[in-house]
């Protein structure tokens, strides 16, 4: 049959080149237009029409996609769907819908997608991208785990201020000129996420931690490119082709491979009497030997890099958005140093308990989490059996997107969405916290290092104001361009911390 076709469509093709393409173009639309009329028959969310095979691929907006879901919430309202290929999705936008997906309906959108791009990274193991019995398992350990090793105590508390102090003197460095902080945040950061995993930090100028850190960046980065996406409609040819994709899996297996090699040391170094960090407990749980459960070698390297990806892009990029505000808003900086002043001083470090103290610095860390919105449209989930979803049908197997950036721009619920404002976040000089604020999620797969990132944005944010004050450098207008991937980041800029007089 096919081949019959082909023969016609050729024989057509050579005699009448211009009626072949439009007759094939309006064989496409009448199929695309059928397609659409079966998905209202069966009352599917509405959405754009889009072409047989690749979907709605053309339509949507890679580099910003907030503006394609602007358009189309706006056209099609607070639930709507697009496809590409066989991957069907929804994006439902508002509080109460969100609740809906996140809380009230949380066990049928537990799952995460397993789109052919998920799949070839993360092989469905580790704790982001897994699912059923195997992801129940591993993330109950890893909490328990990072709850031995300090989380929420004062041991990692310590830590954390203490890899300020080494963060602070790296700034110091930098001698009140323009630089750009991405790499000694992100190391900063990502040395509290190392020394539970790992069981040590790394040195600023460790070149090749660096340029661990740099593939982490390039994974953000090269996984929001059309040519991944691409990857997700036709996994069998991308697979060949070349392009950002192919860079973004030889990063993956560099940052795959680093962590296999500190596994295979921790093995070689394993005290029985001794649990040192995240890998030496998982070893041990090895040991346990029961074949039947999740815990095994390989998914033992997939949770140390989902802790590493996870507990450094995140944080570290929430404290440059951090930095970007600071100097745009200087008066705000100065009310923060001011309550930083008052509360703690110039001779100690703050530390956790100073927070219900400081509710302007409270205030507006959240409000650069609401601005900065590192996971605009949050991580996937996937329908796990038929539902609805605002009395319309969603069948097992579609991918559900919750739209956070909508949720914490929303004109009803903040008063200036689109300028920072600590005032959100404030009622009668007091915190207060605002429901239309999910930067972490909600319901049961809700971020899992939440105390983690909370505990650390207040410690590296108030012990670097307490220290400097952060300008943009002289004749230089700072922007708030962002770039999206992974997560969504701030364009590479250039700061000046000058040292406060004390
Ligand atoms: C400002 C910092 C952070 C933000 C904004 C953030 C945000 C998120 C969001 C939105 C999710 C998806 C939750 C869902 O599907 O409902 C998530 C998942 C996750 N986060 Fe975070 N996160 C941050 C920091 C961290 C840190 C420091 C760690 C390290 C321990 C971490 C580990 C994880 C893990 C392992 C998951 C997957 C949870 C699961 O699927 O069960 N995150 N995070």
């Amino acid at each position: 049959m096919q081949l019959f076709l082909g023969t016609v469509l050729s024989s057509l093709w050579e005699r009448a080149p211009l009626q072949t393409f439009l007759l094939l173009s309006a064989i496409l639309l009448i199929l695309a237009q059928y397609l659409q009329r079966k998905r209202q028959h069966l009352n599917y969310p509405p959405g754009p029409p889009g072409l047989p095979i690749v979907g709605n691929f053309f339509q949507m907006d890679y580099k910003n996609p907030k503006i394609h879901v602007q358009k189309f919430t706006k056209k099609y309202g607070n639930v709507f769907c697009m496809h590409v290929r066989n991957l069907t999705f929804i994006m439902v936008t508002g509080l109460p819908l969100i609740k809906e997906v996140l809380v009230n309906q949380d066990y049928v959108f537990i799952d995460r997608p397993h789109a052919p791009i998920i799949s070839h990274i993360f092989k469905s193991l580790g704790l982001i991208m897994s699912n059923g019995q195997g992801w129940k398992e591993q993330r109950r350990f890893a909490l328990m785990t990072l709850r031995n090793f300090g989380l929420g105590k004062k041991t990692l508390e310590d830590r954390i201020r203490e890899e300020a102090r080494y963060l602070t003197d790296a700034i110091r460095e930098e001698k009140g000129q323009p630089f750009d902080p991405h790499f000694q945040i992100k190391n900063a950061v990502s040395n509290i996420i190392c020394s539970i995993t790992f069981g040590h930090r790394f040195e600023y100028h460790d070149s090749q931690f660096r340029e661990l850190l740099k593939s982490l960046d390039d994974v953000s980065v090269l996984s929001g490119r059309w040519e991944s996406q691409l990857f997700n409609m036709f996994p069998w040819i991308m697979k060949f082709l070349p392009g950002a994709h192919q860079q973004l899996f030889r990063e993956w297996k560099k940052l795959e491979t680093f962590v296999e090699n500190v596994v295979k040391q921790h093995k070689e170094d394993l005290n029985p009497e001794e649990t040192l960090d995240f890998i030496d407990a998982y070893l041990k749980e090895l040991s346990k030997d029961n074949i039947h459960s999740s815990f095994n070698e390989k998914n033992l390297i997939f949770c140390t890099l989902d802790l590493f990806l996870a507990g450094t892009e995140t944080t570290a990029t929430t404290l440059r958005w951090a930095l970007l505000y600071m100097a745009l808003y200087p008066e705000i900086q100065g009310k923060i140093q001011a309550e930083i002043d008052w509360v703690v001083g110039q001779s100690r470090q703050p530390t956790m308990a100073d927070k219900e103290n400081m509710p302007y610095t409270n205030a507006a860390i959240h409000e650069v989490q609401r601005m900065g919105n590192v996971i605009p449209f949050n991580v996937p989930r996937v329908a796990t059996v038929d539902t609805t979803v605002a009395g319309y049908y969603v069948p097992k197997g579609t991918m559900m997107m919750t739209n956070l950036t909508a949720l914490h721009r929303d004109p009803n619920e903040w008063a200036t969405p689109e300028t920072f404002n600590p005032e959100h976040f404030l009622e009668n000089g007091q915190f207060k916290k605002r429901e239309s604020f999910l930067p972490f999620s909600t319901g049961k797969r809700v971020c899992l290092g939440e105390l983690l990132a909370r505990t650390e944005l207040f410690l590296f944010f108030t012990c670097l104001l307490q220290k400097f004050t952060f300008q943009p450098p002289p004749n230089t207008q700072l922007s708030q361009d962002f770039r999206y991937g992974l997560t969504l980041s701030p364009v590479s800029y250039k700061i000046c911390a000058l040292p406060r007089a004390m």
